[in-house]
């Protein structure tokens, strides 16, 4: 495996002052370079807060976060995220809103003016890899779900993010748009290998698209349980019928319901 790219020591976040909320205690995280990670566990167990911590949204209380090799300090510049609800602008087309970082995000902001077709050749082209040929002038409200959330996830991988955050990216979807995502996602990854932190309630998605998995506890959210996932890629719709998918399944679903059950963090006798 490659370098480590992101690392948490000890970290602990609380909302708002002193007695507040204390999402997520005493993690300590290894990810590596290229690395896929899925997020799993109950409700309100803290799997954003996660996010949060990691982008830099969201100082740690107690405890550090270092990203490439820096102390996160505020908000990082090289992620793109998505979440379940794809946020375009409905005023603006597809690839309108695939350009969108691109008029924000430094260096591109400088260059995009006068750089603008070969921006807007590269948003054709990843439109072109999420099958959305054709949609490009199309307005979010003349796409379907699936298609929105397809642009969302161009949107987010536009500036070449070396970390893509997505947080429950797919859960608003039907099974076979969801599916659909799923293997539009595994090849951009294959093809660009951005280290991603997908959060999910999903298992199988989780078990389809990541690289190990971690199971987070009940809040205070603690990692209480990692499995890996080691099947090869390219991984094919099929796999879902696996006995060896299945069994993971299985082991994580386990996972997730001591992890509701036991406040581990608390330190239960
Ligand atoms: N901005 C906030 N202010 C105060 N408390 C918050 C804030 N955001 C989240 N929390 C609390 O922190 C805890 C963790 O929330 P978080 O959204 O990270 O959970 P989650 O695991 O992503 O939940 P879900 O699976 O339901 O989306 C929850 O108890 C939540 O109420």
């Amino acid at each position: 495996m490659s370098e480590a790219f992101i690392r948490i020591a000890g970290a602990s976040l609380t909302y708002g002052e002193e007695g507040g909320t204390l999402a997520l205690q005493g993690i300590d995280l290894t990810l590596h370079r290229g690395e896929f990670l899925a997020v799993v566990g109950p409700s309100g167990c803290g799997k954003s807060t996660l996010l949060k911590l990691i982008s830099g949204l969201r100082p740690p209380s107690a405890g550090s976060v270092t990203v490439a090799g820096q102390k996160v300090t505020g908000p990082l510049k090289i992620v793109g995220m998505a979440f379940q609800n794809p946020t375009l602008l409905p005023w603006r087309t597809a690839l309108g809103n695939v350009l969108l970082p691109l008029e924000v995000v430094e260096p591109h902001r400088r260059n995009f003016r006068a750089d603008r077709r070969n921006y807007e050749n590269k948003a054709r082209q990843l439109l072109a890899k999420v099958g959305l040929t054709g949609f490009e002038d199309h307005y979010p409200w003349q796409l379907s779900g699936g298609m929105q959330q397809r642009v969302s996830l161009c949107r987010a991988l536009i500036h070449e993010p070396e970390l893509l955050m997505l947080d429950e990216p797919f859960g608003a979807l039907d099974t076979f748009t969801r599916e659909e995502l799923w293997e539009a996602l595994q090849a951009l990854w294959l093809e660009r290998k951005f280290t991603t932190l997908l959060v999910t309630h999903d298992l199988q998605e989780a078990a389809m698209l990541a690289d190990r998995i971690i199971v987070i506890s009940q809040r205070p959210g603690t990692i209480s349980a990692a499995c890996e996932v080691n099947f090869p890629r390219p991984r094919s719709l099929d796999l879902r019928f696996a006995p060896d998918f299945n069994a993971l399944l299985h082991d994580v679903r386990a996972k997730i319901d001591v992890a509701r059950q036991v406040p581990l963090s608390l330190g239960a006798a």
